[in-house]
């Protein structure tokens, strides 16, 4: 995928079962939402081919459409409107789709009152909060009960609440079977609600796996801290295998270490790690067969 000269996606390959909730993570420009645009049909990519529930996306059906929910980075119109009465009007569009095993549209009052927004249903739309207005905004992509969701950046501008509320609702989501891709700078909200997570960096998805198996796989060392008793000494270690160095120091000073702290590399070393290596043109095959072993 390339705007005018500039290619933004190159090695973009990837397969997504039904159900599984798969965050999309990478730097500022990386290509995270033309990604999502493209398996929402939004854009058409210059070359590859894209599947998304067994449709191109290019050349999907509005019955297709129905199946998708797609919550947007920002979404700023109807302002005059009451929360409620959007709803209403947007999940009218879903009716004609409903199915006997899928009711749509998703009930104004229960949805409203799933993404935390009961008491809000008579307020103009303008006078939300920014995070009423982005829980609003979960609202819109779910009102069609989609079998798949997008979300941009979900949490962006809401509190710990808000997101919380969010996190429960990717949960309840992913116990209905529905799937979920989803884009954020948050790593611990990707670790939180995704069972997978898919780094995108220079054009080329760089890393993919569950965030333990990201987190093992790529962490060349742990940090330990020791204090020592009697001198009263703090020392720290660089250690690839924390347990045997451990073994041996603890054998070894009996009695003498006072306090001791493990620290694993957190998801967030893990990260900055691979995306200063992709973006510094390093070789990452390392990374690349760790997706062959997670696939
Ligand atoms: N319509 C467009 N025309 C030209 N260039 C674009 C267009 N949309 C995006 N780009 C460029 O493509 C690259 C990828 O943008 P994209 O918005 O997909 O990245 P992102 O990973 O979602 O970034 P962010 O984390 O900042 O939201 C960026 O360099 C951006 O400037």
């Amino acid at each position: 995928m390339a705007y005018g000269a500039k290619v933004v996606l190159d090695a973009v390959d990837l397969d997504i079962p039904r159900g599984q909730v798969v965050a999309l993570l990478g730097p500022n420009g990386a290509g995270k939402t033309t990604t999502v645009e493209i398996l929402e049909g939004f854009r058409r990519p210059g070359a590859g081919e894209v599947e998304v529930l067994g449709v191109d996306p290019a050349h999907a059906p509005e019955a297709w459409r129905a199946r998708v929910g797609v919550v947007l980075q920002s979404w700023r119109d109807h302002g005059t409107w009451r929360v409620a009465e959007l709803l209403e009007v947007m999940g009218a569009y879903y009716a004609p789709y409903a199915t006997p095993e899928v009711q749509r549209p998703w009930d104004t009052e229960e949805l409203l009152e799933r993404v935390g927004l009961a008491d809000h249903h008579r307020q103009r739309i303008d006078r939300l909060s920014g995070g009423q207005r982005r829980r609003l905004d979960v609202a819109i992509g779910l009102v069609g009960r989609p079998e798949l969701l997008f979300l941009d950046e979900p949490t962006t501008g809401l509190d710990p609440a808000g997101r919380r509320d969010v996190h429960d609702l990717v949960a309840d989501l992913a116990d209905l079977d529905t799937t979920i891709l989803l884009t954020t700078h948050d790593l611990a909200e990707a670790e939180k609600v995704a069972d997978r997570l898919l780094i995108l960096a220079g054009g080329a998805i760089v890393a993919d796996g569950s965030p333990d198996e990201l987190r093992l796989q790529l962490s060349r060392s742990s940090e330990v801290r020791l204090r020592d008793l009697t001198t009263g000494e703090v020392s720290v270690h660089a250690e690839p295998d924390p347990t045997a160095y451990l073994t041996e120091v603890l054998t070894a000073r009996r009695g003498e270490v006072q306090v001791v702290e493990v620290r694993a590399a957190s998801l967030e070393d893990v990260y900055l790690d691979i995306v200063r290596r992709a973006e510094a043109g390093d070789d990452l095959g390392s990374l690349r067969s760790l997706q062959e072993v997670t696939r």
